[in-house]
């Protein structure tokens, strides 16, 4: 079983740090099919900038390496209890290299277990088949675009497309409202999952399951493989775009299954992955515990890295360089569109520390200062000294409750995160003076790469992922979408794909 914990290691960190082909195949095509200069077509080339550079460094595409969950065929015989034992000590080791984030929170205290161990977490699912050989598939599906998920009990009444019914119809008409309701949250461009049928539960992992097809496949069953490719079609013409900005691909891939259902319910199910799409797979001889093949490594495909064409010079953003703290003069200048390079401190903050200030004192002088939704993988050198291994944005608007509060109590002005927030925080960001910055989602080897160092720490006792960090940052670039004038892009893209989505009201499938 060494050899095959040794295997189990390798197939994570493969997963966390190396996206597969047919993945690379569809961003690459995005980020092709986008026009020069736009928001999302720079926002596509520091994806993929982001995806080569996890792989050199061999570390993990995003900071959130989600929930581990594997699904395992075993031959008969194949010891699973001894495989299992194998495969949390491979998650145990994965979490100390910093190729997993600790990520496994108990939910009732609110402790992170530290090693990604704990009730629940990792998910395995055994299953027996004929062949000789095991085969292991794993999919880090990160808590952002997990919360985007969305289950729908037909017949229903969906905003924007009238009455959808329990036939292909009613069906379709449910992939499209789950694709816009994600809008920027879940890192789109993205990938779904569609499992019609089952129960809640069943349909739910039916959804999932499908993640684990290749995006270039065809679908068997003929209905649903045209539901696919009419999707594929359709999907981008809501005009989400790469993060939210708006652009020509806000979908990269789309796989639907089936089960049966009870007479009584009839539920759509569907799972949506962000563009760090990350699965991988083994096939793992039994006896030796060695790995024989990858299942999603069958060619090489390189990220496209062209530099992205500049846009015309009446279009191209003004960039402005901010140095940490702030004043509100220099905030009240920006405005929607501007990209901003920050310089100097910046603090990191989510959910435990947001709930935590609202009514308690801050550690650290946040006035003039910025703050980071951000979770980071963070490792711990010989000498005591924490280093940065990842660090992406974490989705904004669950902190929406708080951050307009927030802001004003500690004198905050600027707020970097991912997906946008909605209009309390808005009006804050008006009455206070500060702005919202959008960092690209996933992009977490480019910012862990302009961190130059960790000042210090404090609230440890939430966990890594949410302890507030205190990071010298050097070159961190981000995209103003909500500024103190009112404005903000995130709403304006929600109501044109909102329009856009009322126009696939009419039947197609009949
Ligand atoms: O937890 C995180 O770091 C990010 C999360 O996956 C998100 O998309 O919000
Ligand atoms: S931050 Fe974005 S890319 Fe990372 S797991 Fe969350 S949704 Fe996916």
């Amino acid at each position: 079983m060494e050899k095959f914990r040794e295997s189990m290691l390798a197939l994570i960190t493969e997963t966390s740090t190396y996206l597969p082909p047919d993945v690379r195949v569809a961003i690459n095509a995005a980020k092709q099919n986008e026009d020069a200069g736009t928001r999302s077509a720079l926002s596509l080339a520091t994806i993929a900038e982001n995806i080569v550079m996890a792989e050199e460094n061999v570390s993990p595409i995003c900071q959130d390496t989600g929930m581990p969950t594997f699904e395992i065929k075993t031959p008969v015989g194949a010891n699973q209890i001894e495989m299992k034992k194998a495969i949390l000590e491979a998650v145990v080791e994965a979490t100390k290299t910093g190729k997993l984030r600790p990520n496994s929170v108990d939910s009732l205290t609110g402790e992170n277990s530290g090693n990604n161990l704990g009730a629940g977490t990792p998910v395995i699912h055994f299953e027996q088949w004929e062949k000789d050989y095991a085969e292991v598939k794993l999919i880090l599906k990160g808590g952002g675009c997990e919360n985007k998920n969305i289950q729908y009990s037909l017949p229903a009444e969906l905003e924007g497309l009238g009455k959808a019914g329990r036939d292909l119809d009613g069906i379709r008409k449910c992939i499209l409202h789950a694709v816009y309701q994600a809008q920027g949250q879940g890192c789109s461009a993205g990938f779904i999952g569609v499992g019609i049928g089952g129960d809640r539960t069943s349909g739910y992992a039916l959804a999932k399951h499908q993640l684990f097809r290749r995006v270039d496949d065809v679908n068997p069953n003929e209905d649903l493989a045209k539901l696919e490719a009419y999707i594929m079609e359709n999907a981008n013409k809501l005009g989400i775009g790469t993060m939210g900005f708006g652009g020509n691909t806000t979908l990269l891939g789309c796989k639907i299954g089936v089960e049966n259902r009870l007479p009584a319910s009839f539920f759509v199910s569907v799972a949506y992955n962000c563009w760090a799409f990350r699965r991988q797979g083994v096939q793992v001889d039994v006896n030796t515990g060695e790995i024989i093949k990858y299942v999603y490594k069958d060619e090489v495909v390189k990220m496209d890295q062209a530099a992205p064409v500049a846009a015309t010079e009446d279009e191209e953003p003004r960039e402005i360089v901010l140095q940490a703290p702030i004043s509100e003069e220099q905030i009240r200048s920006l405005k929607v569109g501007d990209v901003v390079i920050i310089n100097g401190e910046m603090h990191t903050g989510r959910d435990a520390l947001h709930k935590y200030l609202m009514d308690h004192d801050c550690p650290v002088d946040l006035n003039g200062g910025v703050i980071y939704h951000c979770g980071p993988v963070m490792l711990k050198d010989r000498e005591g000294e924490w280093h940065v291994k990842a660090a992406g944005p974490t989705t904004s608007i669950r902190e929406e409750p708080y951050q307009g509060d927030i802001i004003k109590k500690f004198g905050i002005r600027a707020v970097i995160g991912k997906g946008g927030m909605g209009a309390k925080t808005l009006k804050a960001l008006g009455e206070h003076g500060a702005v919202y910055l959008n960092a690209i989602g996933g992009a977490a080897q480019y910012y862990a790469r302009c961190m130059e160092k960790v000042e210090g720490v404090d609230f440890m006792e939430f966990g890594i992922p949410e302890a507030m960090w205190h990071l010298r940052v050097k070159g961190f670039a981000a995209i103003v979408t909500m500024d103190s004038h009112g404005n903000s892009l995130h709403a304006d893209v929600e109501k044109t794909s909102k329009e856009r989505l009322a126009d696939f009201a009419e039947p197609v499938f009949k």
